[in-house]
C-alpha cells in the first residue's frame, strides 16, 4: 500500500515545506493538505521537487469563521466562484492532483442547485489533470453540512455526469456514521478519486478503534486500487510518535 501525509493534521507544528519533507523522511509515498493559501506556492513547490512526493489535494478556503465551505451556499456564487479560481491557480501552481470542493453549511433544493452549477464552474475552469473531489462529512463533526452521506455524493455525481468530478472517499466519516466501509468503497469504486482513513470514532492513527484498518486495507488493495491512501488523522501529540500503524505495514 501506499500512504499520503495529510498535513491538515499531521506536522501541523511545521511550515508547510518543512512537513513535507518530514513526511518523506518519515516514508511516505505522497502528500495532501487543506488549506495551503498563507505559504507561498514556490516554497511548497519547491519541498516538492526535492523529495519528489505528489501533492494529491488541496481544498477550496472554508469562508467566514464558523463557516466549512462556500460552494453550496444560494447567494453566494462570486464567494464560491473566487474559492474555486484561488484553489485552481494554487494547484496548478504547485502541481497538485485535485482539489477538494467544499460544499458548506446549507441544505435544500437551491443548496443543491448551488452546488451543481459551482461544481460546473469549477470543472469547466480547471485543467484536465486536476480532479475535484466532494467529500461527504459525518453530522457529529460538521453538523448542518450539506454533504453527508456517500449516497448523496454519488446521486451528485450522477447529476453531473463528469468524468474528472470524484467523491473524496473519507472512511472515517463513512465509518462514523454509515458504517459499511468496505462494502462502500466496493459499490463506488468507479467515482472515487481518492481515499482516506482515520481510527473510529476518535479520528486518531489507524491502529485503534472499532474499524480494522488491516482488513480494510486488504480490501482495498484487493479492488485494485494503487493510489496512495491519505492518512488523515489527528496525532493527539508529535505526529513521529503515531507513526508506529505505517512502521507495521512496510
Ligand atoms: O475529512 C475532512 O475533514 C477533510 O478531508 C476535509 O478536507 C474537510 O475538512
Ligand atoms: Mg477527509
Amino acid at each position: 500500500m501506499k500512504f499520503s501525509a495529510n498535513l491538515g493534521f499531521l506536522w501541523t507544528d511545521r511550515s508547510l515545506p518543512d512537513a513535507i519533507r518530514t513526511a518523506k523522511a518519515a516514508g511516505f509515498d505522497a502528500v495532501e493538505c487543506h488549506w495551503p493559501y498563507e505559504t507561498p506556492p514556490e516554497q511548497v513547490k519547491a519541498a516538492l521537487e526535492e523529495t519528489g512526493l505528489p501533492m494529491l489535494g488541496l481544498n477550496t478556503v472554508r469562508g467566514n469563521p464558523g463557516e466549512n465551505g462556500l460552494c453550496a451556499l444560494p447567494g453566494r456564487q462570486p464567494e464560491a466562484r473566487a474559492a474555486i479560481d484561488q484553489a485552481i491557480d494554487y494547484a496548478t501552481a504547485i502541481g497538485a492532483g485535485a482539489i477538494h470542493v467544499m460544499a458548506g453549511f446549507a441544505d435544500g433544493p437551491e443548496a443543491e442547485a448551488a452546488f451543481l452549477e459551482n461544481l460546473r464552474y469549477a470543472r469547466r475552469n480547471c485543467p484536465a489533470g486536476i480532479d475535484l473531489l466532494i467529500e461527504p462529512l459525518n453530522r457529529h463533526d460538521a453538523p448542518g453540512y450539506f454533504l453527508r452521506t456517500t449516497d448523496q455524493a454519488a446521486a451528485i455525481l450522477k447529476q453531473l455526469d463528469m468524468p474528472g468530478i470524484k467523491l473524496m472517499f473519507d472512511c472515517y466519516h463513512v465509518g462514523r456514521t454509515e458504517g459499511d466501509v468496505v462494502t462502500r468503497l466496493k459499490a463506488l469504486a468507479q467515482v472515487i478519486g481518492h481515499i482516506q482513513f482515520a481510527s473510529v470514532p476518535s479520528r486518531g492513527a489507524p491502529d485503534q478503534g472499532e474499524l480494522d484498518y488491516r482488513f480494510v486495507f486488504a480490501k482495498i488493495a484487493e479492488m485494485g486500487w494503487s493510489q496512495p491512501l491519505g492518512a488523515e488523522y489527528k496525532p493527539g501529540g508529535a505526529t513521529d510518535d503515531s507513526l508506529g500503524w505505517l512502521r507495521s505495514l512496510r
